[in-house]
């Protein structure tokens, strides 16, 4: 097996910055608050005058040569007070972030990963906090305490701890459950480093964002604050230059527009950067490019030199999260217009091998092979652009759970045109015509209906017939359905195996079914791979295996779904492959 080096974390801190960067709004997002953070740093280099010195004679001065931007009500000069304003903007902003984020951040992580009492108790803490009223608290700490804004920023702070508690909570919620996170405890790992390694990868990409809305959420309160009046008259700021500026809206209207500019862009600047940043970590890196890149540098088979029938080949593919290894070295490949069903026990790496094709496993696998292609094409050279391009078109998907797939927010309708007005650049008129097509085409009686419902509104065996709509919408020459009848009722299985089959002939894709019942298979597949323990153990023609099964686990798991018997625990056998004999 080859391995890959972890990644370290600079090195994945550059490859963020460059994938962010590759988003031109990030890029002038960037470059916004960068001119903000260096205004109001070189704010002593770029303006002469005291933010907080009247000069009586400057009383709404016009713009000129020692006032750029002129005077205000009381003769203060505007462009200092910008400059200098900009600097308690983004310090207080900075400060609400950081308080909210050391208070909330590690409440949420404990109270998430171990429950019990300090769950309660910090939710209870929690539910007090965020009934309180933030603004009146601010007003009378700012009154009783100290008028400074800095101040009110750090109650902000903690104002909206909750809020990343709530947050951090969730996220971890959603990731402690999880099998993997069980294996890590079962394996033995302490509570620290499946924190640090299966937890907080998960928790990074909704806090940056969150970070984001915190910061500019506090420029936006600190301006109300000041702009009521309160903090100290010696620090300048945006809201206090309003302030001003209203008062002399009808004789300098001008007044009004710098601050309201520089507070709208930093504030629309670290909303948008945000976004950006969530969207470069949320794209799995790459881990089809982190194998592609490693491939690159080993001399892989010429695509070329592959049979013209062939549709994909994997060859030596592994997966290992950490010290585990889940694929190890798994050759497979699929014929043009061939089903492949890739059977073996719950756990046994089935759908991290299809997850590999795709592309779509989390960042923390590690993923190398010695060939990956599709169609010719070798996978492992495709950028992330080309790879998503790729899905869909090329490799359409089916999944487990048919509800979970589908977003409840959107009607199916949407979610089944919005892919081929991408992929296959159809008008709205078109793929709607297109999806009413096809979803009669699954067998749904009432397609208009179905069209302008909600997921919630359909059934399971429905909800699966439209996803098979949706993976065949593209014309994908590869289909990879994973267990896609194992959440269905007994009666809709045979339905929707049937028509997963019909719809494959007559499209003549190829196919990868995920299986653990060779009752699937004998409906539906040409070939069998049976997978055990990350290993393929054995290939053949789907009935030279029903005629003889050559490896003991295949003969096991075939014996259990003949018999119909209760499922029996894992087998120990050596996984020591059977070649597969080609017909
Ligand atoms: N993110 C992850 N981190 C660590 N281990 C993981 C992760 N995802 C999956 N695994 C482990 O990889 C192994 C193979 O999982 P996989 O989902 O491929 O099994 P499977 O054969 O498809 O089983 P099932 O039929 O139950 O889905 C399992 O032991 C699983 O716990």
């Amino acid at each position: 097996m080859t391995t890959v080096e972890p990644s370290t974390a600079p090195a994945q801190r550059d490859r963020l910055l460059r994938r962010t960067l590759r988003d031109p709004v990030a890029v002038v997002c960037l470059a916004v608050l960068g001119l903000v953070i260096a205004g109001s740093l070189a704010a002593p280099l770029l303006t002469s005058h005291d933010p907080a010195r009247s000069v009586l004679a400057d009383t709404l001065a016009p713009m000129s040569g020692s006032h750029p931007l002129g005077g205000d009500g009381v003769g203060r000069d505007v462009l200092a007070r910008l400059l200098y304003g900009g600097r308690t903007s983004l310090v207080g902003g900075t400060i609400a972030v950081l308080v909210a984020f050391a208070v909330g951040a590690p409440l949420g992580l404990v109270s998430g990963f171990y429950r019990g009492w300090f769950d309660a108790v910090a939710g209870w803490i929690v539910n007090i906090i965020m009934a309180v009223p933030a603004i009146i608290v601010m007003l009378v700490v700012m009154a009783a305490v100290s008028q400074d804004l800095n101040v009110a920023m750090i109650v902000l702070g903690v104002i909206m701890a909750p809020m990343v508690f709530r947050l951090i909570r969730a996220s971890v919620l959603a990731v402690r459950e999880e099998l993997y996170v069980d294996a890590a405890r079962v394996a033995g790992l302490g509570d620290a480093r499946i924190m640090r390694r299966h937890i907080l990868p998960v928790v990074i990409a909704p806090s940056v964002i969150q970070a984001t809305q915190v910061f500019a959420l506090a420029i936006g309160i600190q301006a109300g604050l000041a702009f009521l009046g309160l903090g100290k008259a010696s620090q300048p700021s945006w809201g206090a230059m309003l302030n001003d500026a209203f008062t002399n809206v009808y004789n300098e209207p001008m007044l009004l527009v710098w601050p309201g500019l520089a507070m709208g862009l930093t504030i629309l600047s670290s909303s948008l950067l945000g976004n950006a940043v969530r969207d470069a970590l949320g794209v799995a890196e790459p881990v089809v490019a982190k194998r592609r890149r490693h491939r690159a540098k080993a001399a892989g088979a010429p695509v070329a030199d592959l049979p013209a029938d062939r549709l994909l080949t994997v060859s030596g593919l592994c997966v290992a999260y950490g010290e585990k290894t889940v694929v190890d070295g798994v050759d497979l490949i699929v014929a043009r217009g061939e089903v492949l069903g890739l059977v073996g026990e719950s756990g046994s790496g089935k759908s991290q091998t299809a997850f590999s094709v795709l592309g779509l496993l989390p960042d923390q696998a590690e993923v190398t092979a010695d060939q990956l292609s599709f169609d010719g094409k070798d996978l492992l050279g495709l950028d992330l652009a080309d790879l998503n391009a790729l899905r869909g078109r090329g490799i359409g998907y089916i999944p487990q759970e048919p509800m979970s797939n589908l977003d409840p927010c959107f009607r199916i309708g949407f979610q089944l045109a919005e892919p081929m007005r991408k992929h296959l650049r159809l008008s709205r008129t078109e793929a709607r015509t297109k999806a009413l097509e096809l979803l009669a085409r699954v067998g749904i009686a009432d397609p208009e209906r179905v069209f302008r419902s909600y997921p919630h509104q359909i059934s399971g065996g429905m909800a699966q017939r439209v996803l098979i709509a949706g993976a065949v919408s593209c014309d994908p020459r590869l289909l990879i359905a994973d267990e896609p009848t194992t959440a269905l009722d007994v009666t809709v299985q045979a339905e929707v195996l049937d028509l997963m089959r019909s719809l494959q002939r007559e499209r003549g894709m190829g196919m990868i079914l995920v299986t653990h019942d060779f009752g699937v298979v004998a409906d539906i597949c040409d070939r069998v791979a049976v997978m055990q323990r990350g290993r393929i153990v054995e290939a053949a023609p789907a009935a030279r295996i029903f005629a003889g099964p050559a490896h003991e686990y295949t003969r096991m798991l075939l014996d259990s779904t003949l018999e119909g018997g209760p499922a029996r625990g894992p087998l120990v056998t050596p996984a020591e492959p059977v070649k597969e004999v080609t017909s």
